[in-house]
Formats: C-alpha cells, structure tokens, sequence
C-alpha cells in the first residue's frame, strides 16, 4: 500500500515514517509539512532517523495524494478537516489520529466519508480500544452510585484537553450507562464546586515532562474503588495501529469508520 504522511516532522510524524519503512506490505510514496516548515526538502527518512528513503517533503498535498493509497494524519484538526476533503476528492484512505475534533470538524467529517474511507480515533492502540470495551462493560455492570472519574497524564508539549482518549474512554463509559456524555460530563472543577452530581463522569488532566500517555478510568464506589489502567510506553503503538487502520481500509467502502472497526472490538 502507498501511504503518504502529513505532519512528518512531528512526534507522529516521525514515528509513522519509521513504521510504513518497517512494514512489510507497506511503502512510503509522500511526506507533507506546512508551507514554512524547517522540515521542507529534507529526506523523509533522514528525519525519522533511518537511512534516505528517497522521499522528500513538501508542502503540496495533491500530487502527493494523487499518486498514493492512503494518508496517515497526525496533525491539527484544521489540517484534518482540510487533508479530509483532499483525500476525498483522491479517493484514497484517510487515517485520523488527530485529536482535539469539535462538533463541526465531525460534521465536515462525515460530508468527506461520502466519498472516502475515514478511520478517526483518539487512539490507536490495541490497549486502549480494548478498554473502551471493558469500561462499557463495567459501567453497564455498575449503577449510579459507583462515581466514574477519567484521569489522564501526558508529555508537556500536548496543546488539547481532556486528551481523545480520555473522551474515548468517557463515550464507553456514557455508552454503558445509556447516557449521554455530553449532558453527564464534568470537565473542570475549581473554587466551591457543591457535592458531585450522581450520574456524572468527571475528567481530571495532567501535563508534564515526557509522558507518552497514562489514563485511568475510576468506578468509585462506597467502601470501595475500581480502576481499569492504560499506559503507553512508547508512540510506536499508536503508529503501528495507524498502518493497521490504513490497510484495513483499503477494501472498504467509503464511510466514518473506528479502531473498534478495524480491530473487530465492536461486539466487546
Ligand atoms: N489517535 C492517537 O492514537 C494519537 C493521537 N495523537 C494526536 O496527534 C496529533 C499530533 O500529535 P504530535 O505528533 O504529538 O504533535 P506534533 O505537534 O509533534 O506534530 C504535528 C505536526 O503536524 C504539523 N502540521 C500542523 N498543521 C499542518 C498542516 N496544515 N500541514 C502539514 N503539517 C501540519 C505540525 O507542524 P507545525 O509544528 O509547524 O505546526 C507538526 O509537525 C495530536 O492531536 C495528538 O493528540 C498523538 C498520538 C496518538
Ligand atoms: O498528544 C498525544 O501525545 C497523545 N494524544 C492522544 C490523545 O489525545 O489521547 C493519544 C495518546 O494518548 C497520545
């Protein structure tokens, strides 16, 4: 499969190059920056720390895409939202591990899923899509009186709050319960709050140092705590599960599609 990567000079970026060179089945025919970027006219495996590739970066996606299968996106949801309609417009794969997504970047989303396939997530890791499962599970399994709290750690440089994962893990949960979680979520408290509301799913967020991405998911009840744990310890899993998505989305049909999707997790 010939997979492009945007945003190849980021955390992601990097890693995704190191993965689609390591993959058997798998060839990297396009790397994009933003106009401006250092990273430009550099060698797409130089700045992923491997050997050259023969691959430089550019700026212009639409030659690019117009001669691949398929794009890994890690980027920022405006550039999301717009490698969306490009990817569309080539017919070819479109994975999405942006976060940070409002309401309307999903809406422009699905209008592009008409034409193209989309798998987005918050993460896409084998672990934690696992969890989603498992936390649906449990929180079908316990009632309102078990308070349910996501607590999520990552690295200093992360610019979006509550992580995508964190709202991942908060949509299972809600899911579970039959709620809705954005009606039930508590995203913030600070100064005198008032007791808890029973029914609400807390978010609790922590930055610092180089954490790659730590979440916990707390059924606190009386006398007693249950917590469901994730902790990525390298962004390889991420990028792995992102090459995972694109090939699976080679024969599908045009459509918004999830890691519980590729992963075959939807029936957990
Ligand atoms: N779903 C998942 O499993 C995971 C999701 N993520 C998410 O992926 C995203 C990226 O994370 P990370 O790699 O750490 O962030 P970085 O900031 O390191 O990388 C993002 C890259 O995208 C580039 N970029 C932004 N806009 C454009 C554009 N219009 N065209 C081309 N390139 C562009 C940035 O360039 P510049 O620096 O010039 O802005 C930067 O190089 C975040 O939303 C993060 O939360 C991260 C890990 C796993
Ligand atoms: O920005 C990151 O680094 C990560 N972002 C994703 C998120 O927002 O959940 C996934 C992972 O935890 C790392």
């Amino acid at each position: 499969m010939r997979l492009v990567v945007v945003g190849a000079a980021g955390r992601m970026g990097r890693m995704l190059i190191k993965t689609v060179a390591e993959t058997e089945g798998c060839r990297l025919v396009g790397a994009i920056e933003r106009e401006g970027s250092h990273a430009l006219g550099q060698d797409a495996g130089v700045l992923a720390g491997l050997s050259p590739l023969g691959v430089s970066v550019t700026a212009d996606p639409l030659p690019v895409f117009a001669k691949a299968d398929g794009v890994l996106d890690f980027t920022s949801p405006a550039a999301s939202v717009s490698f969306a309609g490009l990817a569309a417009q080539a017919r070819i794969v479109h994975v999405i591990g942006t976060t940070g997504l409002q309401d309307d970047d999903f809406t422009r989303l699905e209008a592009a899923a008409r034409h193209a396939r989309i798998i987005q997530s918050g993460n896409m890791s084998m672990g934690v899509n696992l969890l989603a499962g498992l936390v649906r599970k449990v929180a079908a399994t316990l009632g309102e009186d078990f308070d349910i709290e996501i607590l999520e750690m990552h690295h200093r440089m992360k610019v979006d709050a509550p992580s995508g994962t964190a709202l991942l893990l908060g949509e299972a949960a809600a899911e579970g319960r039959k709620i809705s979680l954005k009606e039930h979520s508590v995203r913030s408290r600070d100064g005198h709050t008032g007791a808890r509301n029973a029914g609400d799913i807390g978010f609790a967020t922590l930055r610092g140092g180089s954490v790659v991405g730590d979440h916990s998911v707390i059924f606190a009840g009386t006398g007693e705590r249950l917590e469901l744990s994730h902790r990525a310890e390298d962004r390889s899993i991420f990028a792995r599960g992102a090459v995972k998505a694109a090939l699976w989305g080679f024969d599908k049909k045009p459509g918004l599609y999830t890691m519980a999707d590729v992963l075959g997790l939807n029936d957990l």
